[in-house]
């Protein structure tokens, strides 16, 4: 009996033990499989592909584990926003000091390590020219998505049909004829600035310092709300304060998004995000709905967004949803609001260094207009302006590297690149390369662009991309311009201007080519 309970008890166990067992079995394999995932793709993936690059004859930095360059880049980038710069405009170590050493080093088509993925940099105008101007989609933008929403999603995250159709239904509202109808808005905001700068000045006795970094950026965040949302323009202050500190917390998160699921992880920094990205949704959805439910104009970005939607003869399936239209109204914040006042601030900071360019321009602007009020078609005329905000770009490109990454195997300069390998095309290298651009790359001379951009290299080959190249040029490029000739015309016309001695030459690189210590300069009313 003793012994039949015994083998009963033991049966037991082993009947229980058999499933438990296969499960564990079950268990370990499925963790054995993703941890062999994890390894193919943060690993082993990456490693075949940097051999097959060395193979090629590639050469770069070795990886470091675990962030790869990441941490030797933020550094030496911090090392180097430690100590101002001379009053030059030779930037590139200070901006991009690891990418410029490392370019230096191994070459100008080489490998760096973004975390544990081999980046190739691609300082080579025509390689770059032919990787921007492929058509077919072959070399995809990689958006990190959960960033990407946090900051803006839209049209410049987009790839194949979604982006085709975003681009054909936001192309008619950047039209230079539907610009003209803009130039009002323009012209309003940037008198209100002058007026504030009057009034600056009629309070304090003599030339009056003031920080134009602040200044343009609420200039050009007052110029998006208004030609955005029309009369709503008022609650868009809000977004821009709002995307501004978004940029600021997505620069301190960048270093770590190397980290599987770091954006989850509870920290203070990615709480007061997602905080402020429901804030920036919900400001941005109420304009939307109720100007969806009013009558549809087109006077401004938005309602002729809304009407080119309407208008699109897509089926309504496949037409913008109020999300979509959500993000990008935050993409026009982003893309245009930030780059157009980074490149008035370079503009005004090296027209104070280059006095004898500032008195060229205020001539030209002068005797285009006088006192007016700039038109439309006297600033697409101005010649000396043009050649300056050109060189401006060149040397303070406002967004100073591009990425991309290959959809499908391709070569490229003789190399083949695997599907899956990520690029970086560094606008600010290629601007400042004295191969390209002559000995005098570091000086501002905006005559080299007289003869317009096809000719203002040494070697005649196209290396002059502010705007990018090719079918995802920015969309808002002649928006950007307009709008930054306009507020320089009406600076010209009212005020002289000088660096101020508390000034600090200190470029620096956060999303775009910031100030680091703002930008001070003297006005003297004219
Ligand atoms: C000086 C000012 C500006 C500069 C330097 C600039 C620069 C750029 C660059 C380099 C790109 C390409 C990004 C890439 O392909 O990875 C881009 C795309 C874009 N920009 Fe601009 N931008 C400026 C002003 C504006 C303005 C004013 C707007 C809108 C109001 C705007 C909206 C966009 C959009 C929507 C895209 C995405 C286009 C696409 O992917 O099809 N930008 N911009």
């Amino acid at each position: 009996m003793e012994a039949m309970e015994l083998e009963r008890v033991s049966l037991v166990g082993k009947s229980s033990t058999a499933p438990l067992g296969l499960l564990y079995g079950v268990a370990a394999l499925l963790v054995l499989g993703a941890l062999y995932r994890a390894a193919e793709r943060c690993w082993l993936g990456p490693r075949r592909v940097a051999g097959a690059l060395r193979a090629q004859g590639l050469r770069g930095t070795a990886y470091r584990f675990p962030a790869g360059d990441l941490s030797e880049n933020a550094r030496r980038s911090k090392e180097a926003q430690a100590r101002p710069m001379p009053p030059c405009h030779d930037i590139a170590p200070r901006v991009a000091p690891l990418l410029r050493d490392v370019v230096k080093e191994h070459g100008n088509v080489c490998i760096t390590w973004f975390g544990p993925t081999p980046r190739v940099v691609i300082a080579e105008p025509e390689q770059v020219k032919d990787i921007l101007s492929n058509k077919f989609g072959h070399f995809e933008k990689f958006t990190h998505k959960s960033l990407g929403k946090l900051i803006a999603l839209g049209l410049a995250s987009y790839e194949g049909e979604k982006w085709a159709r975003h681009r054909r239904i936001l192309n008619p509202a950047f039209h230079l004829e539907k610009l003209k109808r803009m130039l009002p808005a323009f012209s309003t905001c940037c008198s209100e600035m002058i007026n504030r700068w009057d009034s600056k000045l009629a309070g304090s006795d003599g030339p009056h310092e003031l920080d134009i970094w602040q200044e343009f950026q609420n200039l050009t965040g007052d110029v998006i709300s208004r030609t955005a949302f029309g009369s709503s323009f008022m609650e868009g202050r809000r977004i821009f304060q709002l995307q501004e500190e978004q940029a600021d917390r997505i620069i301190r998160a960048m270093q770590y998004l190397y980290i599987p699921g770091y954006l989850y992880f509870p920290t203070e920094n990615n709480r007061k995000m997602k905080e402020n990205s429901r804030e920036i949704e919900g400001l941005l959805r109420g304009i939307i709905e109720k100007r969806s439910r009013g009558e549809l104009s087109d006077d401004d970005l938005l309602g002729l967004m809304l009407k080119s939607n309407m208008d699109s003869g897509e089926p309504s399936n496949l037409r913008m949803s109020t999300e979509d239209v959500t993000e990008e109204c935050k993409l026009f914040y982003f893309a245009g609001m930030e780059t157009t006042s980074v490149l008035l601030t370079w503009t005004l900071v090296v027209l104070a260094m280059h006095p004898e360019w500032q008195d060229r321009a205020r001539e030209e602007v002068l005797s285009a207009f006088g006192r007016d009020k700039p038109n439309f078609d006297g600033l697409n005329k101005l010649k000396t302006v043009t050649m300056i905000l050109h060189e401006v770009l060149r040397l303070y490109p406002p967004v100073i590297s591009l990425s991309r990454r290959t959809f499908k195997e391709m070569q490229i300069g003789g190399i083949t690149y695997p599907a899956g390998v990520a690029f970086e095309l560094p606008i600010i290298l290629i601007h400042h390369n004295t191969d390209v651009w002559g000995k005098d790359a570091q000086e501002f001379k905006p005559e080299r662009f007289a003869e317009g951009i096809s000719k203002a290299t040494k070697t005649n080959q196209p290396a002059f991309f502010p705007f990018s190249w090719g079918p995802r040029i920015c969309i808002g490029q002649n928006f950007a311009m307009l709008e930054t000739k306009m507020a320089l015309c009406l600076i010209l016309q009212n005020f002289e201007f000088q660096l101020s001695p508390s000034y600090i030459h200190a470029p620096y690189a956060n999303v775009t080519l910031h100030p680091q210590h703002g930008a001070q300069v003297i006005l003297k009313r004219l």
